[in-house]
Order: C-alpha cells, then sequence, then structure tokens
C-alpha cells in the first residue's frame, strides 16, 4: 500500500483527492497538510467539510518537522496549493527522492521562459522542471511510471485536449477555436470578490490572455484560439472546440481517429450526441460528443469533465495509480 500526504488538503481539489485516496484500497495517507500559519491548522477535515464526516483526519501546519516525517513515511507528495506554493515545495521533495504529483502549473511547461509571462515568476528549480512530465493520463502512462515529478494538467487543457489530440492529424492551418465554461470551483476555495454569489454570472474571461492556452498549444503543438468563461454553477466544465479538418475527411476518419478511447475506461465518445456538465459532475470520466459537416469539412466535438475530478483531483489519482503499478479503476468521487 502506497501512503501518500496531500498538502492544501482543506482546498477544492486536495479535500476532493483526499476523499478518494481515502476510498482506494491500494493508497493510505500519510497527513493532510495546510500552511504552516493557516486558519484552519488543527482542524479536522469534517469540520470544514461535513460531506467527509467519515474521514478522521486533522490539518496539519506545513512545519519543517512535518516535512521531515513526510519524507521519512510517505511515498509521494500530492500539492493540491498555489502556484507559487508548488514550485518551491515540489523541488524540495523531489530533490528529497520521493514522488511529487503537483496540481499547480508549477511544472507543466517544459520552457523556463514562458514562467515569468504566464505564472509572474522565474522557474528557479530548471534541473527538477527537466524530470517533469505532463500528466495527461490517458497519453503519457509511460512517462508517468518513468518519472518522480509529475504535473497534473490544469482543468480546461484536460477537457481541451482529450477532444482535441486524437485529431491532430486531421487539422488544418485554421486555429482550432475552444469556447469552454467553467463552475465556480474552478477558482479555489478562497474568498474572492469575482466568484462571491452575487457577482458571479455568465461572462468570458482572461480573453486572447490565459494562461492554459499556451498550455494546450504546447501539448498539441499547434496553437489554439481559448475563450474561457465563468458560468453560475459549482463544478464542471464544458469545452465546445469547432475545427476545420482537411479536405477529403469524413465522418470515417473522425471515428477512427477517437478509436484511441476504445480501452480508455473513463472516456466516453460518442457521434451526434453532445454532453451535460451534470452527467459527469463528481465523476472520473470525461464525455466527448461530435458533429460533423462533410461539405464545409467543419467539425464540433464538445468535452464535458468535472473540474475537480478529472480536471483535477481523480487525474491526479490516475497519475498516482499509474505511476505505482496499481490498477486505475475508479469509482465515483463521493462528495
Ligand atoms: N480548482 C480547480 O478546479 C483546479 C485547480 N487546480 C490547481 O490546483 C491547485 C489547488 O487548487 P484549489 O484546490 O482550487 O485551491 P484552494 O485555494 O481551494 O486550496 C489551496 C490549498 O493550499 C493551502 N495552502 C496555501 N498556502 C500553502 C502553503 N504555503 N503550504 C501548504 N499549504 C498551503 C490552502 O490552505 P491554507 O491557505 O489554509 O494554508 C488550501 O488548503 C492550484 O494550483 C490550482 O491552480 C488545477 C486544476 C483544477
Ligand atoms: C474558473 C477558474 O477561475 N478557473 C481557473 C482554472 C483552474 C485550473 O485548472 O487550474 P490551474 O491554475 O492549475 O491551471 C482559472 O481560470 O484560473
Amino acid at each position: 500500500m502506497k501512503n501518500i500526504a496531500i498538502i492544501g488538503a482543506s482546498g477544492y481539489t486536495g479535500a476532493q483527492l483526499t476523499s478518494l485516496i481515502h476510498a482506494d484500497l491500494s493508497l493510505s495517507i500519510q497527513g493532510l497538510y495546510v500552511s504552516e500559519n493557516s486558519l484552519d491548522k488543527g482542524k479536522a477535515l469534517a469540520e470544514l467539510y461535513p460531506a467527509y464526516s467519515q474521514i478522521a483526519l486533522s490539518l496539519n501546519p506545513l512545519t519543517e518537522e512535518a516535512k521531515a516525517a513526510i519524507v521519512k513515511t510517505a511515498d509521494a507528495v500530492v500539492l493540491a496549493t498555489d502556484h507559487s506554493v508548488s514550485l518551491h515545495l515540489a523541488a524540495w521533495f523531489y530533490q528529497q527522492g520521493i514522488a511529487v504529483f503537483d496540481l499547480s502549473g508549477a511544472y507543466r511547461f517544459a520552457d523556463v521562459t514562458q514562467y515569468p509571462k504566464w505564472y509572474g515568476f522565474t522557474h528557479e528549480y530548471p534541473q527538477v522542471l527537466a524530470e517533469a512530465v505532463y500528466g495527461l493520463a490517458e497519453w503519457n502512462a509511460e512517462q508517468i511510471v518513468a518519472s518522480k515529478m509529475i504535473a497534473v494538467p490544469g482543468c480546461y487543457p484536460t477537457a481541451s485536449l482529450t477532444a482535441l489530440k486524437p485529431l491532430s492529424h486531421l487539422l488544418t492551418d485554421l486555429l482550432p477555436v475552444i469556447n469552454a465554461v467553467s463552475g465556480v470551483t474552478g477558482a479555489g476555495r478562497k474568498a474572492q470578490l469575482h466568484t462571491s454569489f452575487c457577482e458571479v454570472s455568465l461572462t468570458p474571461y482572461g480573453v486572447l490572455g490565459h494562461r492554459h492556452q499556451p498550455e494546450i498549444a504546447t501539448q498539441l503543438e499547434k496553437e489554439v484560439i481559448f475563450t474561457p468563461h465563468l458560468g453560475n454553477f459549482k463544478r464542471g466544465i464544458l469545452a465546445t472546440i469547432t475545427v476545420k479538418l482537411k479536405p477529403g475527411t469524413t465522418e470515417n476518419d473522425i471515428e477512427k481517429a477517437y478509436q484511441c478511447y476504445d480501452n480508455a475506461e473513463l472516456i466516453t465518445v460518442k457521434q451526434n450526441q453532445f454532453p451535460k456538465v451534470d452527467d459527469v459532475v463528481l465523476t472520473p470520466y470525461c464525455h466527448l460528443g461530435w458533429k460533423y459537416d462533410e461539405q464545409t469539412g467543419y467539425l464540433v466535438v464538445a468535452s464535458a469533465i468535472d473540474n475537480l475530478m478529472k480536471g483535477a483531483a481523480s487525474q491526479a489519482l490516475q497519475c498516482i495509480k499509474i505511476h505505482f503499478g496499481c490498477s486505475v479503476t475508479q469509482s465515483e468521487g463521493d462528495l
């Protein structure tokens, strides 16, 4: 049984991952951690999330002693923390020799020059970064097994790349256009004006400048136009993507392309039937639906995930289980 420490366990993704690992018979929880001066240190997780009353674990401050204990007793550490926090913690734990699964964006770009622009910091650990692999679970299993530094993808990139990567050989020079709507949990648990109840509506944000645009483009090896929207619901992402395919592409070519998911138990693909966010919320699944117009060559593919599950926690769990060679079958989340 592999023993996992979860840092940032009071946040949305950390708490979700705690519930998944708690329910998983092949994994145990070494401990739950928050920042050293957190207002929540010492509290039971169930005090923050009564839905998790079956998890009798408390939130510990991440002191130097706690870090040393993690290195001594854990097989892996999960960082469900902000990019600027993960940047340092990931490097430190990796250098101590334990596997790191980072939910932030601090290790997703191989190119150090991307970080000042998109994350506002200079990456101080190029050697650790060079070892990092991108944890898109259905695509990068071999790398996830081989590396101890796994950068779990962002929520929008997971939805978008799952839809687009199978089509890469069919794309033209016209840029794929991705319009995606996320629930408010995508912005994390901390209070912010734009995510407060009376402020949230349905609106685009980060237009032509969201950090997930270069993340998607890097992994797809093609530029895209990406427009995220904040929706007035709690969980889930729906990405609706329009692409122009190469002349002569048929429906049969698209069907064949998506056959790459025939053995992927968490991905379903439907033709002429579109997914709904409610069908994937609290599940580890990605539902894809597509329709193609052979006359014009335009394909619309929609991708639905739960941002806290396939977009973060359940994909992190997939990566952990792939890395340690456990069976990857997952049950639905129990939040
Ligand atoms: N929400 C989502 O849908 C997704 C989020 N992500 C990424 O996952 C990460 C976590 O996101 P999310 O769960 O939403 O964030 P939250 O804001 O909900 O949670 C952040 C957690 O980090 C803890 N924390 C903050 N500073 C430190 C520190 N110095 N040391 C240890 N713990 C610390 C917080 O507790 P405290 O402040 O009390 O210490 C809290 O537990 C982020 O990088 C985010 O970008 C990725 C995909 C999807
Ligand atoms: C609704 C909302 O605010 N969503 C977040 C994306 C969350 C995510 O995927 O996180 P990473 O920052 O780890 O990539 C945003 O747009 O910043």
